[in-house]
């Protein structure tokens, strides 16, 4: 058995060669960013990466067509000197679009609400969490500020963000997650519906006082059923005058029409359909015959190529755990989290792999959306993803894909196709973004090996199949 490591320490290949395939996952391998990309692990890794991500995003910042371009810098929008030290201590230079858009109106006097999109990855988080810490009046001991997210992995997140930026401020904060101890008259609580509703029931949380709301993943917050109902019960109990900002990255017309009643008389930031996806992550789909050879490639895949950190996302909860089992039994380092798991353990696996300590999730749409972890550098689609009635869903492979490719940063996503209705479903997908996705044959590794050279050369702008897809009408 071999095992080869490139320059940066990517293992290339282990195991008895073979060939084209070899090649694949060196080439793959040079698309990808490196390991030590925004690690902690390395030193020298980080330094020269961190080099190269600051060339990479002044140059992106520099650029109007780009998500992260700016005119202003963080000084000229209305933040207070504590707020903007706190910016500068996360290393931020110059504001995102989003953020430089959206600040000043959400800064402004009287408060107003607000509707906002803008590209997975582009620095939403803080641009909201900003407007919440500047409306904090930290001599009042009362909470006033509340943020909800769909899962407790992102409220996390976010605390996290808080907690950072609002680092040279008094605000205190406190949690609405299960399991959890609440912590009253928290300036700022963050949370899921569910439980922030109960905490309201309970008057754990007093809403009579809270000036700023913030949804985040607004579009599924409110989508219709059990979440949107919670949403709207939580804001039911707030005081009318109550400050609105939804932010997403996708807000699908069924949902706009809702948001704009949630959030009346809101600014609102929204793309063209052409600007949703990312150039940063490139697109390819993997032409397999069938659910076992799925599984099958998959393992020669990771046997082939260790990549930074990965992302495997599948359809079911069961399934989740099922491929996790059967990769550990082929000797490959994984873990999955799902709704499934306890609370305590989903927190030890969410923080083990954001630490590096794990590399390869499986996971359901429970991480789909929000979850930042810039070292992750590959997204594989081992399940397209489906709505409740099995049409593909648009919005949540754009959040999944955007777990790769933050802030700039390049990421490649794989889509696993194994029939001609899977097939149908990912074109589906591809004609709606209008970012093709590339086709690599795993039948004829030549062609594999073809492909992917000539994507790799043409770097972020691929160009469609050099042939069709088995499963392809
Ligand atoms: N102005 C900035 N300069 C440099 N890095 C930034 C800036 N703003 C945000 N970031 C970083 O960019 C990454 C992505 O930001 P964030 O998580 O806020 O994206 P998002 O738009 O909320 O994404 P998603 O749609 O996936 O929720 C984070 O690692 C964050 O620290």
């Amino acid at each position: 058995m071999s095992v080869q490591k490139d320059d940066d320490g990517f293992v290339t290949s282990v195991g008895p060669s073979t060939g084209a395939v070899e090649t694949l996952a060196a080439d793959l391998a040079k698309a990808l960013p490196t390991e030590s990309e925004g690690s902690t692990q390395d030193p020298i890794g980080l330094l020269k990466s961190e080099f190269e991500v600051e060339i990479t995003l002044a140059d992106q910042q520099a650029d109007p067509n780009s998500p992260l371009y700016s005119v202003k810098s963080f000084d000229e929008l209305g933040l207070t000197p504590e707020l903007a030290k706190g910016v500068r201590s996360m290393g931020f230079i110059r504001p995102s679009k989003i953020q430089e858009r959206a600040l000043p109106l959400m800064l402004n006097n009287p408060p107003q609400n607000m509707i906002a999109q803008s590209q997975a990855g582009t620095g939403k988080t803080a641009a909201f969490t900003l407007a919440m810490l500047s409306r904090v009046d930290v001599s009042i001991a009362e909470t006033q500020a509340i943020c909800l997210a769909p899962t407790r992995e992102l409220a996390r997140q976010i605390m996290s963000v808080v907690a950072e930026m609002g680092k040279f401020t008094t605000v205190t904060t406190g949690y609405a997650i299960k399991e959890t101890p609440p912590s009253p008259n928290a300036h700022i609580v963050i949370g899921t519906a569910g439980t922030m509703l109960d905490l309201i029931s309970k008057k754990v949380i007093k809403p009579e006082t809270i000036k700023i709301f913030v949804l985040d993943e607004a579009d599924n917050m409110l989508e219709k059923g059990t979440l949107g109902d919670q949403t709207l019960r939580v804001k039911n109990r707030m005081p009318k005058t109550v400050q609105t900002l939804l932010f997403s990255a996708t807000f699908p017309p069924h949902v706009r029409a809702f948001a704009t009643k949630f959030a009346p008389r809101a600014n609102e930031i929204m793309l063209k359909t052409e600007e949703l996806s990312l150039d940063s992550v490139k697109q390819f789909y993997l032409d397999c015959d069938s659910e076992k050879h799925k599984f099958e490639i998959l393992v020669q895949l990771y046997s082939l190529l260790v990549v930074g950190q990965s992302i495997i996302f599948v359809q079911r909860r069961d399934t989740a755990d099922s491929v996790a089992a059967r990769m550990i039994a082929e000797g490959h380092k994984v873990t999955s989290l799902t709704g499934s798991h306890q609370a305590g353990d989903r927190d030890q696996t969410i923080d083990d792999f954001r630490d590096g300590k794990t590399k390869v999730l499986i996971t359901t749409n429970v991480i789909a959306r929000g979850i930042d972890i810039t070292q992750v550098n590959l997204v594989i689609n081992y399940d397209l993803p489906l709505t409740a009635s099995g049409e593909p869903d648009v919005e949540t492979y754009l959040h999944r894909i955007g777990r790769t490719g933050r802030f700039g940063r390049k990421g490649v996503s794989i889509n696993f196709v194994h029939d001609r209705a899977t097939w149908n479903k990912m074109h589906f997908i591809e004609t709606a973004l209008g970012k093709p996705i590339e086709r690599i044959a795993t039948t004829d590794l030549d062609e594999m090996e073809a492909i992917l050279r000539s994507a790799l050369k043409d770097k972020g702008k691929a160009t469609g199949s050099a042939g069709p897809s088995q499963h392809q009408s």
